[in-house]
């Protein structure tokens, strides 16, 4: 699979025209930080977590994402009914399993999501994806407390058992599929100081999603753009507070020549 400026671009363009409805369950802490993002980008958020709703929700969106971040027992009923709405309507899922790893519950709940639905992406931290696997990962809170090579061998697992791509960030970005790794190398320094963009990187894969049917691309287009974005805002923020104003700038204003810079492969 290839990666280059011209097809990440094409995706952007798409998103920007056709405005995908993409429908989030995620956290507390990130609700506003991605609605913003995928609003910057030029995709159409919303975020619905009650039972009621959620299977019509997704039934009218391009994708679906499902963030663990601040779970509980109602929040989980509904991730079930939005996933299985997704799965009948063949409408693409991405599942973020924030924190898996640091308990029991969230690693558990994140593995049947996963075992049930084998979501279209899964993107996490490094031991966030060693704690979807057999090994017994132990993450910091939603921190990562293992470097993203380090789960390369467990994402190829487990995308070979459920089918799905496995997306690892950190310094480098891996996209799994089978045995194929493709890595992204874009970023900034500051990107894990501001809570929450492994939440937008997770949202971002759903609107490439809804644009783009080959997953392993969509998902590579996403983490290019947020590299490319993070560089952006990197070069002119005084700290994390002015970055995340910058980032959500970058992506409103990203073009061709943008990417073509600070693309790495
Ligand atoms: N040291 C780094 N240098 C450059 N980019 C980074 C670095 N660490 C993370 N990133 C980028 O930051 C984004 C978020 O990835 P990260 O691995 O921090 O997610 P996360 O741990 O799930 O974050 P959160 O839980 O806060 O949402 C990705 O786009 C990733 O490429
Ligand atoms: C800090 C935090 N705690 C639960 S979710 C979340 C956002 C980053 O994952
Ligand atoms: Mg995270």
């Amino acid at each position: 699979m290839t990666i280059t400026p011209k097809t990440i671009f094409t995706d952007v363009q798409a998103i920007r025209k056709t405005s995908p409805l993409v429908h989030n369950i995620t956290n507390f802490v990130v609700m506003n930080n991605t609605a913003n993002a995928l609003l910057a980008l030029g995709a159409s958020p919303v975020m619905a977590h009650a039972e009621q709703e959620v299977a019509d929700m997704t039934g009218i969106a391009g994708a679906l994402v499902i963030n663990i971040g601040t779970l509980s027992d109602p929040w989980i009923a509904a991730m079930f009914l939005a996933a299985q709405a997704a799965s009948d309507k063949q409408i693409p899922m991405v599942l973020d399993p924030v924190g898996a790893g640091a308990t029991a519950y969230r690693t558990d709940t994140a593995k049947k999501l996963m075992h049930q639905f084998k979501p279209g992406i899964i993107r996490g931290n490094g031991s966030e994806i060693m704690a979807l696997g057999s090994q017994n990962a132990v993450t910091k809170g939603v921190d990562s407390a293992s470097a993203a090579d380090l789960a390369v061998d467990t994402a190829k697992g487990l995308s070979r058992e459920h089918g799905s791509v496995l997306c690892i960030t950190g310094e480098t970005d891996y996209i799994i599929k089978t045995n194929d790794v493709i890595k992204i190398k874009s970023g900034h320094a500051m990107m894990p100081r501001v809570t929450g963009l492994g939440c937008t990187a997770s949202a971002l894969c759903g609107a490439f999603a809804a644009v783009n049917a080959n997953l392993v691309q969509a998902t590579a287009h996403a983490m290019a753009v947020m590299g490319i974005a993070g560089e952006i805002a990197g070069r002119n923020a005084a700290g994390p507070g002015s970055f995340q104003v910058q980032f959500l700038d970058a992506l409103y204003r990203l073009s061709e020549s943008d990417i073509q810079q600070h693309f790495k492969a």
